[in-house]
């Protein structure tokens, strides 16, 4: 089996009677990059909580590699691949760049925190974050304090950590929130380039934005997917203009 490929089979997220997530089956396939678009509260970021471990499933299975991880903590989960990125940001604003990477390296390849005393200090944690650091661009700014970042660069960072753990599966929630305009194309750069050899789901409000960088749609409403394809083939499909783009436009 090719690392990197992630399915979920009839997978249910409930909250107090809402289902958020009803009875979602879907293979994402190795090496693709998968947009999930769909109307506020379609249930795409609880269907990313539902596969990173972070929601609880009340029904269904998620698949990893071939492995039934639907029992697994999201600890478990990173260990074996799968990496996630969160709408609201997980940066220590007081630290620097590198001090941030180097601490989540840390927790990663030390199952720690090392509240005292410098992770910096291990070389293998050293390496590792700083080839993310190159990986996101970031290399002039390591040691700048992570507050004083633009907002597109902090973005970026919040995408960092999350590949510090090498994921074979990458979980994006809207990385480019609140990037100013002028910072959409490098920040698409940047994923586009992040993206090669691992599979990608990319939740992204910016129809422009997720049309160009995605392999293949999912198109989320009500919990539920609604129909899945290619860009262009989402683009036509009359059921989900009605849905959700015809409010785009
Ligand atoms: N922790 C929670 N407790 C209760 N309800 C929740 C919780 N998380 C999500 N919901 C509800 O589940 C539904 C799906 O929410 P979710 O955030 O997954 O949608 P979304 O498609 O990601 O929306 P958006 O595009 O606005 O981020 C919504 O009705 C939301 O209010």
């Amino acid at each position: 089996m090719t690392a990197g490929s992630l399915s979920c089979n009839d997978i249910q997220v409930s909250f107090s009677g809402l289902k958020a997530v009803n009875g979602v089956t879907f293979d994402f396939q190795p090496g693709q990059l998968y947009g999930i678009i769909g109307p506020n509260g379609a249930g795409k970021t609880t269907l990313m909580n539902a596969l990173s471990g972070h929601a609880k499933l009340s029904g269904g299975q998620v698949m990893l590699d071939g492995r039934d991880v639907t029992g697994l903590s999201v600890h478990k989960r990173t260990r074996i691949g799968l990496g996630r990125s969160f709408q609201i940001t997980k940066i220590f604003a007081g630290m620097s760049v590198l001090e941030n990477l180097q601490l989540a390296a840390f927790a990663h390849l030390y199952r720690l925190q090392p509240f005292w005393l410098p992770a910096g200090r291990f070389p293998a944690v050293r390496e590792r974050a700083e080839s993310v650091l190159e990986e996101i661009g970031l290399t002039v700014m390591a040691h700048r304090p992570a507050e004083t970042l633009s907002h597109g660069d902090q973005r970026a960072l919040e995408v960092g950590l999350a590949l510090l753990s090498n994921p074979s599966v990458l979980l994006l929630d809207e990385p480019l929130a609140g990037v100013g305009h002028d910072q959409i194309g490098p920040a698409m750069e940047l994923i586009k380039r992040i993206v090669k050899g691992r599979t990608v789901l990319l939740i992204e409000h910016n129809m422009d934005v997720v049309m160009r960088v995605s392999s293949a749609l999912v198109v989320m409403v009500q919990g539920q997917i609604l129909a899945s394809g290619s860009p262009e083939e989402i683009r036509a499909n009359a059921e989900v203009r009605a849905a959700y783009l015809g409010e785009e436009e």
